[in-house]
């Protein structure tokens, strides 16, 4: 596509806008790449197990796991064929679903993830991000293996929702008025992070207000300029991340959102991200997050629906380098992952604690 230098500026109007590119429409996209019988069936399969869980009508755990942010597509698959022999093998007590993580959100700047900056070189090709996401998330769905996402850019849904067997609204975003009503219109359900201060009350406040219908301004399927009213998403939960005081996945703060949740009116139950500030940023104590909820879990706290792990096939992170020759072959270049050994150990200890929770209760599809 050609790029397009700002036609409109005036001494008053976009002083500082450099540029302006056209975009491809949703509908382009995926006439392109249409979602396959196999990936629908992936992800609507996927999507009912979700809801049930969220809902506490399946006893199973839900966990998001995968890799921070995905910046190669083979490395990604080679993650996503391994992860999906692990959720084949454990689906009668798990739900896995792959983070596949595309579109990032950035304490203050640095690479946006590979939707907004494919080439990491700072080109921001959009137009080619869209298409490898969409590839992407169309191959890993084809291999069973479900795909949760974090939706930042209020127009993406228009080309992936149809992916997506779960979202996320991000720490940063919970709190925000166009990513609430973006998620009333979203057809997976989706997770909010607490605040990156620690606030759980807006997690719970977006939950109500994406659980109602919105109107906002949006795309089309054909890429239009539209005014969008929405019904409203009805499986909204809480993801507890941690915030600066420190981690939140203790038996009093499950309490304590609980408490907000009762006072909101909002039954769903809760998930908790085992790394960011329930990490203190250190992966290792991913581990620490992951055995105590589970252990608080098998001891009886139903409420506690699911995990997120950051998970890599290489454990600890790496800086981007100028020449992307020299990227360490599956490490993170965003937040530090668990490596692969220790995210099979996790999943099986899982599967294992888990047995005696789901004894004698029937899972229904
Ligand atoms: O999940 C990844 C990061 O925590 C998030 O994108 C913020 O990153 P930053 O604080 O390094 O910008
Ligand atoms: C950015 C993320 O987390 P948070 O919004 O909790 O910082 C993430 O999960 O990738």
């Amino acid at each position: 596509m050609s790029e397009q230098a700002a036609s409109t500026a005036t001494a008053t109007a976009n002083v500082h806008v450099a540029q302006f590119q056209p975009l491809t429409s949703p509908r382009n996209l995926k006439a392109e790449l249409p979602l396959t019988p196999a990936a629908e069936q992936t992800v609507m399969q996927a999507r009912r197990s979700v809801q049930r869980i969220v809902h506490r009508q399946d006893p199973r755990l839900l966990l998001i796991v995968g890799p921070c942010s995905i910046h190669d597509e083979a490395q990604a698959l080679e993650y996503a064929s391994r992860l999906s022999k692990l959720r084949a093998e454990y689906a009668d007590r798990l739900e896995i679903v792959m983070r596949v993580y595309m579109d990032k959100p950035r304490t203050t700047v640095g690479w946006r993830g590979y939707l907004n900056d494919p080439h990491m070189n700072g080109q921001n090709d959009f137009n080619l991000g869209l298409k490898m996401t969409r590839r992407l998330m169309l191959k890993i769905n084809e291999l069973g293996m479900p795909v949760g996402t974090e939706l930042l850019d209020p127009f993406v849904p228009q080309y992936i929702d149809d992916q997506l067997a779960w979202g996320a609204i991000g720490a940063r975003t919970t709190e925000s008025q166009t990513h609430r009503a973006m998620v009333s219109g979203v057809s997976a359900p989706v997770g909010f992070k607490n605040g990156t201060g620690g606030n759980i009350k807006l997690a719970v406040d977006a939950i109500v207000s994406a659980g109602k219908p919105h109107t906002f301004l949006g795309i089309t399927d054909e890429g239009q300029a539209a005014v969008v009213s929405t019904k409203g998403n009805p499986d909204g939960h809480v993801i507890l991340r941690g915030g600066r005081f420190g981690p939140n996945y203790a038996a009093e703060h499950v309490q304590e959102t609980l408490g907000l949740q009762a006072d909101a009116g909002v039954t769903a139950g809760l998930v908790v991200d085992c790394s960011h500030h329930n990490s203190n940023y250190q992966f290792e104590k991913q581990l620490d997050a992951w055995h105590d909820v589970i252990g608080q879990r098998v001891a009886g706290n139903d409420a506690l629906i699911g995990l997120m792990l950051e998970s890599n096939l290489v454990e600890g992170k790496q800086s981007i380098p100028a020449d992307h020759a020299n990227l360490k072959y599956g490490v993170s270049v965003t937040d530090a992952c668990v490596g692969w050994e220790s995210t099979q150990e996790l999943l099986k200890w899982a599967y294992e604690q888990t047995g005696a929770v789901l004894a004698g209760e029937t899972v229904q599809g």
